[in-house]
């Protein structure tokens, strides 16, 4: 049967159900950053058996008020829909941690983007994405600029918290990709260099455990004053401020890691060109590492292909840059006067990519 528009009730059903979905889904991330903020995923990590009961772990939560104890089972059965956490019903109502919980784990080993999902959630973040359509009618750079009247970069500059909470983001992510990068999956990359510049660099996370990992390669992170703020290296690890605009210290080779991605294409090949003069010649293993996404690049996986998706409007409304293609990173490869390039492996959503002098 149809309706007037033609369209059959069941299309009409489907669709609103979906609809649900998209208009429920703001819930999620509150849901997330809840969890977070009681403890569940560290209590759950630290537990010692992997199963932990519900009444345990109601009575493990150190900042719940008793009139609230009924709500628990609720926000867990949303977090098991969402995929952070397993239900065991057999087990008497007991939960355990998914792979994806364990990132939400303070400090994990393996790295962990607990701090990416407070960060995403921030007001200034939030408040951000609610501009764009303000944004899409004014003549401003970024959607970023239509919230709060100047570019994400100088806001860091000015509010210690929110410049904290950002930084904190990245080194949770820097932790987890160093992993990577010291381990077999990226053998090679940094063996027989000498010196190493981590551009952008943030708090130091990858240069202190590349430091760490290759005693004999000096390690300097080059980042903002105030990201830099005073921190003291020691060994091999030294601290420099500044801009990368300005200047870059004289390496052997440079890691460019989530750097390229907020800068346009003029900036870009701007920045790589002060690269190549930085480095060593490439008979003596010059090279620039870049970590960065390559749109495209993972078409059979529907998932990561959205977040490249949104990635990109990320770049888009925060930086007035964007995510690219394989030709488009060529383009800029060779505008910035480099020779060669080679994709060394993919890091999930992202990659590792050598440009070579
Ligand atoms: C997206 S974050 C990436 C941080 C780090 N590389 C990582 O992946 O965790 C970009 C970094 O570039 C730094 N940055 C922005 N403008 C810069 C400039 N002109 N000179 C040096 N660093 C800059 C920011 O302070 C920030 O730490
Ligand atoms: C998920 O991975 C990333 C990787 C990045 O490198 C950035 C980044 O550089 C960035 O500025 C922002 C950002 C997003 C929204 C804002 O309101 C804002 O002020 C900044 O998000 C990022 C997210």
């Amino acid at each position: 049967m149809a309706n007037n528009n033609n369209i059959c009730a069941y299309e009409l059903i489907e669709a609103e159900a979906q609809s649900w979905d998209y208009i429920l889904s703001y819930l999620r991330p509150s849901c997330i950053k809840c969890a977070i903020q009681l403890g569940i995923p560290d209590i759950l990590h630290k537990n010692a058996h992997p199963i932990m009961s519900l009444s345990d772990l109601i009575a493990a939560l150190p900042n719940l008020n008793p009139s609230k104890t009924t709500f628990i089972p609720i926000l867990m059965r949303v977090l098991v829909d969402f995929g952070l956490f397993n239900y065991h019903h057999q087990q008497g109502d007991g939960y355990s941690l998914t792979s994806v919980g364990r990132l939400l784990v303070e400090n994990h080993l393996s790295g962990s983007n607990r701090s990416f999902f407070l960060f995403a959630q921030h007001p200034v973040v939030l408040n951000t994405a609610a501009s764009v359509g303000d944004w899409l009618k004014d003549d401003l750079r970024t959607a970023f600029e239509t919230a709060h009247g100047k570019s994400h970069w100088d806001y860091c500059g000015e509010d210690a918290e929110f410049n904290g909470v950002f930084n904190d983001a990245m080194a949770g992510d820097s932790r987890f990709i160093s992993n990577l990068l010291i381990s077999d999956c990226c053998a090679g990359v940094f063996e027989g260099l000498t010196s190493l510049v981590d551009i952008g660099g943030g708090t130091g996370a990858v240069a202190m455990a590349i430091a760490g990992a290759f005693p004999s390669l000096k390690c300097i992170v080059l980042d903002l004053p105030h990201v830099i703020a005073d921190r003291k290296g020691s060994g091999n690890l030294e601290f420099v401020a500044g801009s990368m605009f300005d200047k870059i210290p004289n390496a052997n080779a440079i890691l460019l890691k989530w750097i390229l991605h907020n800068w346009n294409d003029e900036d870009c090949v701007k920045l790589l060109k002060k690269c190549k003069e930085s480095i060593s010649s490439k008979e003596n293993g010059g090279k620039v590492i870049i970590i960065d996404m390559i749109m495209e690049d993972n078409c059979n996986n529907k998932q990561l292909v959205q977040s490249q998706h949104l990635m990109d409007l990320i770049m888009r409304i925060t930086c007035a840059s964007k995510e690219r293609t394989e030709k488009e990173w060529e383009k800029l490869f060779l505008e910035a006067g480099f020779n060669g390039y080679k994709i060394i492996t993919s890091l999930g959503i992202r990659s590792l990519i050598e440009i070579y002098p």
